[in-house]
């Protein structure tokens, strides 16, 4: 028997945590456990919290660019850029902790083949099957896959001839799947990819402290972290996890406290777990390639009309490159690499070089080398909590992409991308908490929308107001930049800057180059105001 010490027992408090009088020695163990566990959970969030006000506190008064747009918009995207052109020294430590994300993209990919496969190759259900009237639906609709919908070709409609090949790869990859899953856990909830579903509910702490950098989230999702009810995101992301984890293997500290034996071990864990990845998926590189170059599997997606080369994270035609055990990510590689954000992200930008409008005039320290970048989730459950961060906001920068006139929101299927976009765009450019922000509006997925309408898709056709105006990517780009301007005009607050791009922001260069522009422009404005030009 146990025996319990309380300060005060008529205290109500001590009397409701006090273990129970008749607890055995084992039954205690559990219990301090539990305790140990409870208390190394609460300390870590305190942690963070900590961190977040001081670097809050520490924010103030720098300058802040904020990143809106809908989800897939390219928001984080541009992030990259702006790591990659004004901070390449940071980012070539960043690159290399985008291999898990780069490999998941792949793994996820090779898995929704081996699903559609797994499908086509099961008994057809009676009454309906792959091959007769009805299609069924698609259960593996984690892939964004199009959402255009034509008439079966007499040949589209023939079974395709599957072999025992087929077979023998559907069984020689299921190691992938325990990969997926491994890498999903490693990254967190950003992985999942269907983030309308009612299971998932963002609550913002932002709502209780006004201006607070802290999304709270809360993970109910199928795709969100099993162990952990509610998490914290912010500026402290997967990234730096990742990026010590992928640190000097032997650096991890013999003694420490419990906690940082526990982070510890958490690293060892998430270490080991990479490296399988890795392993297994050189085991599967041979494999891979077969499935993904086999006509009749092509067929079959064809047939499905699953594109998934027009799904953002395809990496499929780079299978052997990423498979390999020492491969590291190319700049490109990083930019095409899709994970979802989640909650406000914010990031430090430091510039590594003078800026031009600096490196001319003594601005007293007037212009900092420091900009701090919120990059939001751009869901449609995600967007309450980008209010909190208007206020503060010295610039924005919203990004529309404009090859999605015949697209679907992820999020809520009766709504068309663009109109979303549109309406998106009104709140914010109408909002007066922005009213002193300059606005910069990247009209993106330039380079998709060529392939588009290069493949024949009339604008027309979803957009009936675009007429008979020639089906061409510079004159739908026009009419659309014209389109955003025109509601920014009539909606704006007040006067204030304003700055239109076309952008394909997976082309380094180019945008490189606007983004020079966007600094110089901003800069410019600074000194303006402060009366230095
Ligand atoms: N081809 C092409 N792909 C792009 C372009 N911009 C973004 N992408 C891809 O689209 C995908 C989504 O881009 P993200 O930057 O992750 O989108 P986001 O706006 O941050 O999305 P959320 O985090 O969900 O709000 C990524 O795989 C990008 O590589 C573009 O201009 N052209
Ligand atoms: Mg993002």
């Amino acid at each position: 028997m146990i025996t319990h010490r309380f300060s005060d027992p008529d205290d109500p408090l001590s009397r409701a945590i006090a273990p129970p009088a008749n607890e055995t020695a084992e039954e205690c163990t559990e219990r301090l456990a539990r305790e140990a566990h409870a208390q190394h959970v609460s300390d870590e969030i305190d942690e963070e919290l900590l961190r977040d006000h001081l670097v809050f506190k520490k924010n103030k008064g720098m300058f802040k660019l904020l990143l809106l747009g809908q989800s897939e918009s390219g928001k984080s995207t541009t992030l990259k850029n702006l790591q990659l052109t004004f901070a390449p020294q940071a980012w070539q430590v960043e690159r290399t902790s985008w291999r898990a994300v780069i490999q998941l993209n792949l793994v996820r990919s090779v898995n929704a083949i081996l699903d559609v496969l797994a499908e086509e190759m099961a008994p057809p259900a009676r009454g309906t099957g792959p091959y007769g009237q009805t299609l069924p639906t698609t259960p593996y609709t984690s892939l964004p896959f199009s959402s255009v919908s034509r008439p079966l070709s007499q040949t589209q409609q023939t079974p395709p001839q599957f072999t025992p090949m087929h077979a023998l790869l559907k069984l020689r990859l299921a190691p992938l799947r325990r990969v997926e899953a491994d890498l999903k856990q490693l990254l967190g909830a950003a992985t999942g990819e269907v983030p309308g579903s009612p299971a998932s509910t963002i609550v913002s702490l932002s709502q209780s402290i006004p201006n607070s950098p802290v999304v709270l989230v809360k993970a109910e999702s199928a795709d969100a972290p099993q162990q952990a009810d509610v998490f914290v995101r912010s500026h402290r992301s997967w990234r730096d996890a990742l990026q010590e984890q992928c640190k000097d293997k032997s650096r991890s500290p013999p003694g420490g406290n419990r906690r940082e034996q526990n982070r510890s071990g958490d690293m060892k864990r998430a270490r080991e777990m990479l490296d399988d990845a890795t392993e297994i998926l050189a085991g599967c590189r041979e494999d891979m390639r077969m499935l993904w170059d086999d006509s009749v599997v092509r067929a079959m997606l064809r047939r499905r009309r699953l594109k998934l080369e027009e799904t953002p994270g395809f990496f499929l035609d780079d299978i052997d490159r990423i498979s390999q055990r020492g491969y590291q990510p190319s700049d490109d590689d990083v930019l095409r690499a899709r994970l979802r954000t989640v909650g406000v992200q914010e990031y430090s930008l430091v510039f590594e070089d003078a800026p031009l409008a600096t490196a001319a005039i003594d601005t007293g320290g007037l212009v900092s080398k420091e900009w701090i970048i919120y990059d939001v989730g751009g869901t449609r459950t995600s967007r309450a909590a980008w209010v909190p961060y208007f206020e503060d906001a010295n610039a924005i920068i919203f990004l529309a992409p404009i090859s999605c006139f015949d697209e679907l929101l992820a999020e809520d299927r009766s709504v068309n991308r663009l109109e979303d976009s549109f309406a998106l765009w009104k709140s914010v450019v109408g909002s007066k908490l922005l009213a002193r922000s300059v606005i910069i509006l990247f009209l993106n997925k330039y380079d998709l929308l060529q392939a588009k309408l290069g493949n024949g898709v009339k604008v027309n056709k979803s957009m009936p107001s675009f007429g008979d105006r020639q089906n061409t990517a510079p004159v739908v780009a026009k009419y659309l930049y014209q389109k955003f301007r025109e509601q920014y005009l009539q909606l704006s607050p007040e006067p204030r800057t304003f700055y239109g791009y076309l952008t394909s922001v997976v082309d380094a260069k180019a945008t490189a180059s606007t983004l020079a522009s966007v600094r110089d422009g901003i800069f410019r404005q600074h000194l303006k105001e402060a009366d230095l030009v």
